[in-house]
């Protein structure tokens, strides 16, 4: 298809030298996640506590969970996933030399040009965007209005999880509120094309999320998985769920007790599958500082984290994370 970057071709002789020795993709079980109704925190006081509870543990426990009754307007989720079948429905040659309406052709991103084994390889696209809303205000009905919308409803609840998890770890309950804005997160819509070893390509190879945390709306293909202990498991998509995981930062902030679980896609030989993420983030001069201490991972700022991870992959080839961020250990 015109329309579908050029995956196949362009890592051809990656797929041409595997052998059946790397397949990487044995049967994994599907997990029950945490699933958490959030219609709970506008009740009374004990269910509150319980819901809030529930989040803080699973946060702990699994660092993903799946939220129900979460306010997001289920029409919202119907009219952002037309935008995003237009939006991947460009030409390939539009998508990467014009991007898509007015956000920069930068946005656009498919496989992996540092790649140099098919470990390192994510058979998938994506547009990664600011989701601050740019002047002159969308008109209503617009696709750029039909995405601003759905990112202010998915950065609401964002906050509203934030606060619980602040008040839990003894911050500021308006922590997040003060560090990040609608100009500092990101959405992130993806697609996996059909791919023709989806034994031996991953659809996005394993990472944790550069992010505060992360809120994902999944369609009903599946490929999810996390990791819990030494297992990889599969998240099962539950219609107009969303899936919450925690990122880095929120891992450094809280001194590990709440944790930035690997994750990763498997790619589907027959259909492609959309999936989309908001990321929680700070602006860039934001110092993230444990509020436990001995604190494991040092302070850093933000945007000193991205540049290390944007180092790490072009240098490595894969990202290397909060591991970078060790407090040295002391010589006595
Ligand atoms: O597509 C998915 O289910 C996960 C996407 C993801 O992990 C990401 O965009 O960071
Ligand atoms: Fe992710």
């Amino acid at each position: 298809m015109d329309f579908d970057p050029p995956l196949a071709s362009t890592y051809r002789s990656l797929l041409e030298g595997m052998d059946s020795s790397e397949d990487h993709v044995a049967e994994v079980e599907e997990c029950e996640l945490p699933l958490i109704d959030l219609a709970r925190l506008s009740g009374g006081a004990a269910a509150r506590e319980r819901c809030m509870r529930e989040i803080a543990v699973a946060s702990s426990e699994w660092g993903f969970f799946q939220v129900v009754n979460h306010g997001v307007p289920a029409e919202r989720f119907d009219r952002i996933r037309s935008v995003q079948l237009e939006a991947f429905r460009q030409p390939f040659e539009s998508k990467v030399n014009e991007g898509f309406l007015d956000y920069s052709s930068e946005s656009y991103r498919w496989g992996n040009p540092s790649a140099t084994s098919l470990q390192q390889l994510s058979w998938s696209e994506a547009y990664h965007i600011s989701t601050i809303p740019s002047p002159p205000p969308a008109s209503p009905g617009t696709l750029r209005c039909t995405i601003e919308e759905y990112a202010s409803s998915v950065s609401e609840l964002a906050q509203k999880l934030g606060e619980i998890l602040a008040e839990h770890l003894g911050c500021r309950r308006s922590y997040f509120e003060e560090v990040c804005s609608s100009s500092t997160s990101y959405l992130r819509l993806n697609r996996y094309p059909p791919c023709p070893a989806p034994s031996r390509v991953l659809g996005m190879i394993a990472h944790t999320d550069s992010a505060f945390l992360t809120i994902l709306h999944q369609d009903k293909v599946g490929g999810l998985q996390l990791r819990k202990g030494e297992r990889w498991v599969a998240v099962k998509p539950i219609p107009h769920s969303l899936v919450v995981n925690i990122g880095d930062l929120l891992e450094a902030l809280s001194n590990v007790e709440f944790r930035s679980v690997e994750h990763r896609v498997m790619a589907n030989r027959e259909v492609e599958r959309f999936s989309m993420a908001f990321f929680l983030c700070p602006s860039h001069d934001t110092v993230i500082e444990s509020v436990r201490k001995p604190s494991v991972y040092r302070p850093f700022s933000f945007g000193e984290f991205q540049h290390q991870v944007q180092d790490d992959v072009r240098t490595e080839g894969y990202k290397v994370g909060l591991s970078r961020f060790l407090v040295a250990p002391r010589c006595t």
